[in-house]
């Protein structure tokens, strides 16, 4: 008989093995600035004892407009491609991502809904029990920067007061540059300010989501370009 120690399929790839917290897009909009586990957290993992302080599996909710790029930023995270043509979703779809954590498996559920208004009713259903929300809007088009507020709402109401972190992510990075990105990024980190969730800019195209320099301590200095 197998052990119940056996790891279910293939070991996880070199980059989802995680040992130390990965770094903030920017310090003016992030959940928190440690670069190491809380000590309990460590000394948990280290006992493989993590009943009370980790989750061995986490849902991931990624909500926003219609044609933002919600798919294409899961896409680019789970497989590494990116699709230039837009097949909109129908409902929900998910993916599951394997990592391991200071040596524990963990999986992240991550699911992708509709940003169709026909569809929105169908992938309301699949909010609750998230760990994580994921509002995502596309830079060039402020008006999915506003609505963002109204997607944050509709998937907090289907879950538990303080029971979620939340992310604000702007999409479509390689489309902006210069002041203009400058602009939209300064505007969503006020805005993540407001939802409590942490800032990323990050383009499903090129795979670009590396934290930029300019954005460390002050909003004024540097270009928006890596
Ligand atoms: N240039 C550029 N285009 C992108 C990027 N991300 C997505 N797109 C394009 O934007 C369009 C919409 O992307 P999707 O990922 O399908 O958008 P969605 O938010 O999932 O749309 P719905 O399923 O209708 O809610 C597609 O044509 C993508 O190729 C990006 O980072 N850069």
């Amino acid at each position: 008989m197998k052990s119940s120690l056996t790891p279910l399929g293939p070991p996880v790839s070199r980059d989802r093995i995680i040992d130390t917290l990965p770094k903030w897009y920017t310090p003016d909009a992030c959940l928190q600035l440690r670069e190491h586990f809380h000590g309990q957290v460590s000394a948990a993992y280290q006992r493989r004892n993590t009943g009370t302080v980790g989750l061995k599996l986490s849902k991931v909710v990624v909500v926003g407009d219609l044609y933002v790029g919600k798919t294409s930023l899961i896409h680019r995270f789970c497989k590494n491609v990116f699709d230039r043509d837009y097949k909109a979703t129908i409902g929900v779809d998910f993916e599951i991502e394997r990592f391991e954590i200071a040596g524990i498996p963990y999986s992240l559920q991550i699911w992708d809904t509709a940003g169709q208004e026909k569809f929105k009713c169908i992938a309301s259903a699949y909010y609750r029990g998230a760990q994580v929300i994921i509002t995502a809007f596309d830079l060039t088009d402020v008006q999915t920067l506003e609505h963002t507020r109204q997607w944050l709402e509709d998937a907090l109401r289907e879950n538990e007061m303080g029971s979620c972190f939340i992310f604000l992510v702007g999409t479509k990075k390689d489309l902006l540059s210069g002041a203009a990105c400058e602009q939209a990024e300064a505007e969503a980190v006020h805005l993540a300010n407001e939802m409590q969730a942490e800032y990323w800019s990050v383009s499903a195209k090129t795979g670009h989501w590396e934290p930029v320099p300019w954005m460390r301590g002050t909003l004024t200095a540097g270009p928006c370009q890596p």
